[in-house]
């Protein structure tokens, strides 16, 4: 990657000057509680807030946390995190109640040398995710005005042309951080020419954001099976009734025409556990997919397609996985997800994991992580890397 990275940034030296770190520390949190149900992705960027704390930088970090609609949403306030990042770094975090306003500033110049200000929910402001160009502009100038440099450690979110990833680091001296260099640097190994068969395995909630890279993945891959909440827009292309299941309606004829054009590549699932409700005490049955009730909606792929996709995976040489294969928060519906992880991690394939719930499914399920070659923070982000794109995070590094 010809991008300047963490190492050039220090070896400029960075004590007593204010850094600002864009993570991508959105951890998955229990709907009841509120609690950090996986903080991978806050370990994950530990390295490049440590060496710049021991470097002496006054830290200025920031991130998003789910999909607010550019205006506070307590249910996703940063301040949790805030919390797990001082106890991981053990040291204090100061945490601004806002993004760029009044305690955003005075915590950033309170800061001294070797500490650490984490702001508070990106998303917060309509500037962020904004398709505006001058009004993300306008959201950057805010942000850069707390950092004399900027670091991406962020490469959950390099997929996303947002103000904190594609526009401030045209406003100031900009690296990537120790993450986004060793996931690019994994990632690489499976563009190009993947050693075959190459099996991607897709599942998971986000289906319109997936569904583009289906298409563009499809010619390079040697098999692709869909489970998750992903696969009930297929199966609803096939003619089948899913019941109350997710549902991208207006992606049902694009479905279609992939697994038309997808030349038998694409492995849908046979069975699927259906459920009366989305709770972990529902009713549940395990139905032949051409055949959910209508009350009923998919959680999680059956025994037979979780035997048919384990008999898919052996003997591949390269494995991508990204998107649980059901909801594996709930008991119930976690088998589907356990089964195939546990069949990706006896190939002999090199394998990657890609996404954070996919990353936190591996560690909730109790399966050894070292078993897999790489557990990327990132799932549309390393999704959109293999398809080829130019993502706008990695681009703003390279300008
Ligand atoms: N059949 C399903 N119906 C609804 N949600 C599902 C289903 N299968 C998986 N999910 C949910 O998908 C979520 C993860 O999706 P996604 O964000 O796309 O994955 P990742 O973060 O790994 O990229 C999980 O919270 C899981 O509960
Ligand atoms: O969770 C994320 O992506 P992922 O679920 O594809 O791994 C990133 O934090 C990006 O979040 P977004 O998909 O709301 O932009």
């Amino acid at each position: 990657m010809s991008i300047r990275n963490l190492d050039d940034l220090l070896a400029e030296g960075v004590s007593g000057r204010r850094v600002l770190v864009r993570a991508d520390l959105n951890v998955p949190l229990d709907k009841q509680t509120g609690e950090i149900t996986d903080d991978g992705r806050i370990r994950a960027v530990l390295p490049t807030l440590g060496a710049l704390v021991q470097a002496g930088a006054k830290v200025v970090v920031c991130s998003h946390l789910g999909r607010p609609k550019g205006a506070p949403d307590p249910q996703y306030s940063l301040r949790p995190v805030a919390g797990r990042l001082g106890e991981l770094l053990d040291a204090p975090v100061h945490f601004a109640t806002d993004t760029v306003g009044e305690s955003a500033r005075a915590t950033v110049d309170a800061l001294a040398d070797g500490q650490l200000a984490l702001l508070e929910n990106l998303r917060f402001n309509k500037g962020e995710t904004s398709k505006d160009d001058t009004e993300r502009g306008a959201f950057a100038d805010q942000l850069a005005a707390f950092g004399e440099a900027y670091v991406d450690d962020a490469f959950g979110a390099v997929h996303r042309k947002h103000a904190s990833v594609h526009d401030v680091p045209a406003r100031l001296p900009h690296v990537a951080g120790r993450l986004v260099l060793r996931e690019v640097e994994v990632l690489s190994r499976l563009t190009g020419e993947p050693e075959r068969p190459y099996v991607v395995v897709l599942g998971g909630s986000k289906v319109s954001d997936k569904l583009a890279v289906i298409e563009a993945l499809l010619p390079t891959v040697d098999r692709l099976l869909i489970g998750g909440g992903m696969c009930f827009t297929f199966l609803k292309a096939q003619g089948h009734e899913v019941g109350t299941s997710l549902l991208e309606e207006e992606m049902v004829e694009t479905c279609g025409n992939l697994l038309a054009r997808a030349d038998g590549k694409i492995l849908l699932p046979v069975d699927v556990v259906a459920a009366d409700a989305f709770a972990p005490d529902a009713a549940h049955d395990t139905v032949p997919a051409d055949g959910i009730p209508s009350h009923r909606l998919g959680l999680d792929i059956g025994p037979e397609t979780v035997a048919g996709f384990t008999a898919a995976l052996s003997g591949a040489k390269t494995v991508f996985w990204n998107g649980p294969m059901g909801v594996f928060e709930m008991p119930a519906f976690a088998n589907g997800t356990r089964g195939v992880a546990e069949a990706i991690t006896k190939t002999d394939a090199f394998t990657v994991v890609g996404g954070g719930d996919s990353a936190a499914a591996v560690r909730a399920l109790g399966l050894d992580e070292s078993s897999f070659g790489h557990i990327s923070t990132g799932g549309g982000a390393s999704l959109e890397y293999l398809e080829g794109k130019t993502l706008p995070g990695i681009a703003a590094l390279e300008n």
